[in-house]
């Protein structure tokens, strides 16, 4: 695999449509899927999600704190979980939410991202909170790997204001800066949240694909999507987990539903423009 991660989420999005579906097997959607809480009821889980959408959404994004808190026997999941995903060819976003100075983030960077690693996916959350600069070395490390990192900017919980709207810019900027020159997108993605109620930079320059959380159970809806990243539509992954994931016989024709409103309602913004 020699193509940059831009260039396979492009492919992705232009055949599969502009849908992130989470897996994020909490406790009560275990129970809500009748299963126990365990490891083995995991892994049904994931499988069940895997073959429910693996065809029909651009990005799967496993939530990596429903499999740590199983430990060894989660991690174990999650490897097999990503190991199905890639082998399909579905792209494989692992929210791990990562950051840390210096040798400590590069590895986190040899986990998550080194080709040969049992946990590399094609892309990792990182939170930015030590620095943009700190997050250099995953940088690096994703491009050596044809890989991406989705870095926190604005998410979309609301408590999260007061703290990141005055460093968001930095982060954008810092995103943007890394992006140059790259086609069709760099590999330095940002999260912002499908809630936000307005956004508070521009993202023309960002070169790079936007994470968009909130969908559903958060109470974002496609109108919001296009309402906030119309003037991006090309660059947007909206993301959506618990309101696809409620109930299991409907996965599937949920995720297809978020999907299609979605592409609707950003198409409709480009109509507009
Ligand atoms: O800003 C952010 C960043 C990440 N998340 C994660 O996405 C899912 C959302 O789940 P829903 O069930 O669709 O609400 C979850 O794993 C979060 O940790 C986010 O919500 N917001």
């Amino acid at each position: 695999m020699n193509e940059s991660f831009g260039s396979r989420l492009r492919a992705r999005l232009d055949a599969c449509g502009p849908l992130c579906v989470g897996i994020d097997p909490s406790p009560a959607l275990l129970h809500t899927w009748g299963l126990d809480d365990s490891p083995a009821a995991l892994e049904r889980f994931c499988r069940t999600v895997v073959e429910a959408v693996a065809d029909v959404a651009a990005v799967v994004k496993p939530q990596s704190a429903f499999f740590e808190r199983w430990g060894s026997r989660g991690i174990a999941v999650l490897e097999r979980t990503i190991a199905d995903l890639r082998e399909v060819g579905t792209l494989v976003l692992l929210d791990v939410k990562r950051g840390d100075i210096d040798s400590t983030m590069a590895a986190y960077a040899e986990a998550y991202l080194d080709k040969g690693s049992p946990l590399a996916a094609d892309a990792v959350t990182l939170s930015p909170y030590l620095g943009f600069g700190s997050l250099e070395g995953a940088i690096t490390s994703a491009m050596a790997n044809d890989a991406g990192v989705f870095v926190l900017a604005r998410t979309s919980n609301p408590e999260a204001a007061g703290l990141q709207r005055p460093v968001a810019g930095q982060v954008l900027a810092g995103a943007a800066a890394a992006n140059a020159g790259h086609a069709p997108f760099g590999p330095v993605g940002v999260v912002m949240g499908a809630t936000l109620p307005a956004l508070e930079h521009s993202l023309d320059d960002l070169n790079g694909p936007i994470l968009a959380p909130g969908l559903g159970a958060q109470g974002a809806t496609p109108a919001d999507v296009a309402r906030l990243f119309g003037p991006v539509r090309h660059a947007v992954v909206p993301s959506v987990s618990r309101a696809v994931l409620a109930d299991p016989k409907q996965v599937r024709s949920r995720t297809l539903r978020y999907r299609d409103e979605c592409a609707a309602h950003l198409s409709g913004a480009a109509a507009q423009k």
